[in-house]
């Protein structure tokens, strides 16, 4: 069975979850679609590279769904010549449906193995993601690997667009990531300060591929989003998909933060002391109490230390921001 009109978005929003699988050709390869939201494309020709391009883990982060669809249908249409190996995934497609970042508990906090202390719906979809991502990498024939897990935000962000690393535990960065950042128009990135159990951690942890989770702006409904301020993203992936050509641009011009701390929600009285509309990666003074509830409190260490993704409507014991220290390039150990 092919994708009618060759809009995957509408096709997957319209399957059950216990999609069958099926598989046919297009222009430059086969196309499998092995469920509910996840579609491989294989070329024809020998493939350059191993590429997994995921959105929607989110559900309601609409903006990285529509690129990648557009970019499907190019691909399917044969108005694109792919030439690696590529993995497209819409993460929770339940959650799209009922425009919700989760339905029962925050799918990206559920790889690594993560799933198998939760409960609810989004556990068997996690066990299934991996799986799809692991039995894809295991095929990995040449090139390189590399999953890009697109968002968006839920509060606006002095910086627009930016990634979250993976954490390398001392190895080095590798220099074409970041400019390939700044090629697909961030203006920042977080450097994780430890191991997650996210799902671009899992490929990078799990596979070696070159992975980042990237927010390219605020959470809109489907059909509210402008494309047009992700044109260096949508370009670079072309290059990628088509020439197998990892962008580069100034790797410099990215603006480098180490997270120093992760804030947990400890007690239903957990506050943080912040504006509703507060954006992110704004800065503190040393000493500021961020956040305080019965059990704790955390007070600013540095002066222009910083808020990345701060939430307190979650369940006690998940991450209700990150606290991030601008770095200086000089002090990255890259290759
Ligand atoms: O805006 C927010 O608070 C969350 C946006 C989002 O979904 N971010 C990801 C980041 C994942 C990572 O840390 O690598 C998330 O929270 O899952
Ligand atoms: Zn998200």
């Amino acid at each position: 069975m092919s994708i009618p009109n060759h809009d995957f978005l509408q096709f997957t929003l319209a399957q059950p979850e216990k999609a069958s699988a099926s598989e046919y050709i297009f222009p430059y390869g086969t196309a499998f679609i092995e469920g509910r939201g996840i579609l491989r494309l294989e070329p024809s020709e020998q493939a350059q590279h191993s590429v997994v391009l995921s959105a929607g883990i989110h559900g309601n982060e609409t903006a990285p769904i529509e690129l990648l669809n557009a970019l499907v249908a190019q691909l399917l249409t044969g108005e694109l010549a792919l030439s690696v190996r590529l993995l497209i995934i819409f993460g929770h497609p339940q959650a799209m449906v009922q425009s919700e970042r989760f339905c029962d508990v925050n799918l990206n906090r559920l790889f690594c193995g993560a799933w198998q202390r939760y409960q609810g719906m989004e556990v068997a979809r996690a066990q299934l993601l991996e799986q799809t991502v692991s039995d894809f990498f295991e095929q990995h024939q040449q090139g390189e690997k590399y999953h890009y897990d697109l968002h968006t935000a839920i509060r606006g962000s002095q910086y627009e667009k930016f990634a979250v690393h993976p954490f390398t535990n001392g190895a080095a960065y590798q220099k074409q990531q970041f400019a390939f950042y700044d090629a697909i128009g961030l203006e920042a990135v977080l450097l994780s300060h430890q191991a997650t159990t996210t799902f671009s951690y899992y490929s990078y942890a799990h596979h070696g591929a070159q992975a980042a989770t990237v927010e390219l702006g605020q959470v809109r409904p489907f059909g509210d989003n402008d494309l047009s301020k992700l044109t260096q993203l949508e370009q670079a992936l072309k290059e990628l998909l088509v020439e197998a050509n990892l962008a580069q641009g100034q790797a410099q011009q990215v603006r480098l933060y180490e997270v120093v701390d992760v804030l947990t929600k400890d007690a239903d009285d957990y506050r943080l002391n912040i504006a509703a509309d507060e954006k992110n990666f704004t800065a503190f003074s040393k000493g500021f109490e961020l956040a305080r509830s019965s059990k704790s409190c955390y007070q600013i260490q540095q002066n222009n230390d910083a808020i990345v993704f701060p939430n307190t409507k979650l369940p006690i014991g998940q991450r209700s921001g990150l606290v991030v220290r601008a770095k200086d390039w000089a002090t990255l150990k890259t290759i």
